[in-house]
C-alpha cells in the first residue's frame, strides 16, 4: 500500500506538470482525481481516467486498451520522453490490451458492461473504456442504426422500377450504374438509409427523387409527414432551397402523374437538429425523445457529417421506429468539433460498396441497374443500406480535381493542380500576412461597395432589399483559417482585415460594434432565437438613431437583433474551415498556419477546398505544410462500428 501512495503523488506531480506545461487540460486532472475520490484508485487507473478524458478532448469517444499498451505517446502526441517519466510515475503498467481490460475491470470506478450498474463514470466494453455519457450514446445509436438495417421492408419492385423510370432520364450505355437510382431503390425498402458523396454528386437531387418515389409508392401518401433537418440553419435553407427546386423540375416532367407540387407544399420549412428535437435554454434534454417521439413518417438529415455523437443518439433516440431515416453528407469532410465522427464510421464500407448477392438482385429488379462485382462483397446490414454517389456534376474543373487529389492524399498532384495556372485555381506560396489582406479588400469589395452606396443614399428606398444585397454579397467570399490564434488564425486575421479595411476609408470600426461588422453566432440563444454558427451583418437601426442592429439571412426571410442583445458572437471576416461547414461561398481563400499541428489534416483541406463554388486560393506562408497536412488523416476512436457489427 505504501508503495501505492508514492506512485499515486508522483503520478499526480507529473499530470500537474504536464497541465502546466499545456499538454493536458485542467479538466482531464480534474476528472482523474474525481475518479480517485469515489474508491481505491490504483495509478494505472488515474492515468487511463485522465487520458480518456483528454482523448475526449481531441474527439475520441473512448480510450482503445489495446492502443494504450502498444503506443502510448501516440495517442496524444506525446513523446516518448513524456510518456516515460508518465509510465514511471505510475509504477508498473499492463503490457497488453487485455492485462489493462482485467485491471480497469477490478476497480469499483469501472462499470464493466456486462455485470451490475451502479453509476459508475467509466464503463469497460471489451478492450474499449468509455466515459459513461460517450457509453451511453455510442450504445444507443449502434443498436438503433443496427436495428433500422437490419429491417427490410417489403417492396413491389416492379412498381418501383416503373417509377424510377420515369423520375429519372435514361443513362447512356456503358457508363456504369446510375448510383443515384439505385440510391433510392435501396432507400425505400429500409427505415435507413446513407447517401454519402461530394458536393454536386447530387444528393439532394436524389432524394428529391426518393421523396417523390415514396409519395408515388405508399399506401397513404396524402398523410405522409416528411421532415427536412440539417445541423446549421444555413445548411437546412440550402437543403429545403435544393428540394424545392429539383421537385418543381420533377413536377415538370412528370405532369398530371404525380402532384408533386402538393408534396412541397406538405413539406414545410427545414429546420436544425435543435429546432427539431425541440432544444430547451440550459437543458442537454430535448423535448423529443422516446417518450414524446417527433411526429415525421420520413425524416432527411442534410450535412450529417457535422451531426456529433451526443446529437444523433438524442435524434435517434426520438425517431419513432417506424419512421424512415435518410442521412445525406460527405464521409471524407472534417467530423463535428465534439466527440465522434458518427457519419465516417457509418460510411466505412461506402466506398467498397460491399453489397450481397440479395441487395445486387433486389437493386436489378426495383431500379434495372447492376451493381458491378468490384463493389459485391459482404459488408453487413448498414453496408447494405449506404450508397456512395460518385460523380460530381458541379466540380469537373481544377477545383474538383484539387478536391480529389487531396482526397486520394496525393500531395504533388495537388500541388500540380494548384500551380497549373488554371482558372478557379490559385496558389500564394511563401506567402504574408498582408497578400491575405489584400485578398479580404477585394473579396469583400462588392460587399463594402453596396453597404456604403446604400449607406451614403440614406436607405431610404427598398431598405429590404438594400439589406438583403448586403447579407449576399457577404456570402460570395471568405477567409477560411485552420487554427484559431496567431497572426494566421481567425482572431488575428479578423482584426487585421478590419484594420485594413478602415484604412482603406470602407469601414468605420469603433469599440465593438460597428456598422458593417460581420459576426458569427458562437453559441445557441434561445432568447434572441440565434444559433451556433449563424452569420449576420451589423447595421443601423431605421427605428433608432445610432442603434445597431444585426441582420441574418434565413431561407428566403431577413431577420434581426439588436446588437446589443448579441452576447456569444465573434466578427467573421475569417472562419474555422470547421465553421464553414455546409456553406458554400463563390470565392474561398483556405489560409494556413506556418507550422503544422494537429488540427491540419487532410479532411481540414478538403473541406475547405470544397466550399469553394468558383475560385479557390490557398495561401502559405511555409512551403511543406500543405504536404503535410494532406499526408495527416484525421482519427477518431470509436467503438461504433464494432457495436453495430455485434
Ligand atoms: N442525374 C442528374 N441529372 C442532371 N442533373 C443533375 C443530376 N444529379 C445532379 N444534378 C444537378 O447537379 C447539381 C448538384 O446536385 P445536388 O445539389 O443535388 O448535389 P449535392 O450532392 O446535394 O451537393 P452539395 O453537397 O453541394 O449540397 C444540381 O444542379 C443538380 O440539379
Amino acid at each position: 500500500m505504501a508503495r501505492l501512495d508514492a506512485n499515486i503523488e508522483t503520478l499526480w506531480a507529473e499530470l500537474g506538470r504536464l497541465a502546466e506545461e499545456g499538454e493536458l487540460r485542467r479538466l482531464s486532472c480534474a476528472f482523474a482525481r474525481f475518479v480517485a475520490s469515489l474508491g481505491a484508485a490504483p495509478p494505472a487507473l488515474v492515468l487511463a481516467s485522465a487520458l480518456l478524458s483528454e482523448l475526449e478532448g481531441h474527439g475520441h469517444s473512448c480510450l482503445q486498451l489495446g492502443d494504450l499498451a502498444a503506443s502510448p505517446a501516440e495517442l496524444l502526441g506525446w513523446s516518448e520522453d513524456q510518456w516515460k517519466l508518465l509510465a514511471r510515475a505510475a509504477g508498473p503498467l499492463p503490457k497488453s490490451g487485455k492485462a489493462w481490460a482485467q485491471l480497469l475491470a477490478g476497480c469499483e470506478q469501472v462499470w464493466d458492461r456486462d455485470a451490475f450498474n451502479y453509476d459508475q463514470p467509466l464503463v469497460l466494453d471489451g478492450e474499449r473504456l468509455y466515459l459513461r455519457r460517450y457509453w451511453r450514446d455510442e450504445t444507443l445509436v449502434a443498436d438503433a442504426i443496427g436495428a433500422r438495417a437490419r429491417e427490410v421492408r417489403e417492396v413491389d419492385a416492379k412498381e418501383v422500377r416503373a417509377w424510377l423510370d420515369v423520375l429519372f432520364a435514361a443513362k447512356p450505355q456503358g457508363e456504369g450504374p446510375d448510383w443515384q437510382k439505385l440510391a433510392c431503390a435501396i432507400a425505400l425498402r429500409g427505415s435507413v438509409a446513407i447517401i454519402t458523396g461530394g458536393p454536386g454528386t447530387g444528393k439532394t437531387y436524389t432524394v428529391a427523387r426518393l421523396l417523390a418515389l415514396l409519395f408515388a409508392t405508399a399506401p397513404e401518401s396524402g398523410s405522409q409527414r416528411i421532415a427536412l433537418a440539417a445541423p446549421t440553419g444555413k445548411a437546412a435553407a440550402r437543403l429545403k432551397e435544393s428540394i424545392d427546386k429539383a421537385l418543381g423540375e420533377l413536377a415538370d416532367r412528370v405532369g398530371a402523374d404525380l402532384p408533386l407540387r402538393e408534396l412541397t407544399q406538405r413539406m414545410g420549412a427545414a429546420r436544425t437538429l435543435h429546432s427539431l428535437l425541440g432544444a430547451r435554454p440550459d437543458s442537454r434534454a430535448f423535448a423529443h425523445h422516446a417518450g414524446n417521439p417527433l411526429d415525421v413518417d420520413v425524416l432527411i438529415v442534410d450535412e450529417a457529417s457535422m451531426v456529433h455523437l451526443e446529437m444523433m443518439a438524442s435524434l435517434l433516440d426520438a425517431l419513432p421506429p417506424g419512421a424512415t431515416l435518410i442521412l445525406l453528407g460527405d464521409k471524407d469532410q472534417l467530423a463535428s468539433v465534439e466527440a465522434g465522427a458518427v457519419l465516417g464510421d457509418l460510411c466505412h464500407d461506402a466506398q467498397v460498396g460491399a453489397y450481397s448477392a440479395q441487395t445486387r438482385d433486389y437493386v436489378q429488379a426495383a431500379s434495372g441497374e447492376e451493381i458491378p462485382g468490384d463493389f459485391l462483397g459482404d459488408g453487413g446490414a448498414l453496408a447494405q443500406q449506404t450508397v456512395m454517389l460518385r460523380h460530381s456534376r458541379r466540380f469537373g474543373g481544377p477545383i474538383g480535381q484539387l478536391a480529389l487529389a487531396v482526397n486520394a492524399g496525393d500531395a504533388a498532384r495537388a500541388e500540380t493542380v494548384l500551380r497549373s495556372g488554371e482558372e478557379g485555381v490559385r496558389w500564394i506560396e511563401q506567402a504574408q500576412q498582408q497578400q491575405v489582406l489584400q485578398l479580404a479588400q477585394s473579396g469583400y469589395g462588392a460587399y463594402l461597395d453596396v453597404l456604403n452606396t446604400g449607406l451614403k443614399a440614406g436607405f431610404n428606398t427598398n431598405r429590404e432589399e438594400w439589406v438583403r444585397q448586403v447579407l449576399q454579397r457577404f456570402e460570395s467570399f471568405r477567409i477560411l483559417c485552420a487554427v484559431r490564434d496567431g497572426e494566421w488564425g481567425v482572431s488575428g486575421l479578423n482584426e487585421a482585415i478590419a484594420h485594413r479595411l478602415a484604412q482603406a476609408g470602407l469601414l468605420r470600426p469603433s469599440g465593438d460594434w460597428y456598422v458593417g461588422r460581420p459576426v458569427m453566432v458562437t453559441r445557441n440563444d434561445y432568447a434572441t432565437s440565434v444559433y451556433n454558427g449563424d452569420i449576420g451583418v451589423t447595421l443601423p437601426d431605421p427605428g433608432r438613431p445610432g442603434a445597431l442592429r444585426v441582420y441574418f439571412m434565413e431561407g428566403d426571410t431577413v431577420r434581426s437583433v439588436l446588437a446589443t442583445r448579441l452576447r456569444n458572437v465573434e466578427t467573421a471576416f475569417a472562419m474555422t474551415v470547421h465553421k464553414s461547414q455546409g456553406s458554400e461561398f463563390r470565392h474561398t481563400v483556405l489560409a494556413l498556419p506556418r507550422e503544422r499541428g494537429a488540427v491540419l489534416t487532410r479532411e481540414l483541406v478538403y473541406t475547405g477546398i470544397t466550399r469553394a463554388s468558383e475560385q479557390f486560393t490557398l495561401v502559405s506562408p511555409a512551403g511543406a505544410v500543405l504536404a503535410e497536412a494532406i499526408a495527416q488523416r484525421t482519427h477518431r476512436t470509436s467503438g461504433l462500428r464494432g457495436m453495430i457489427a455485434r
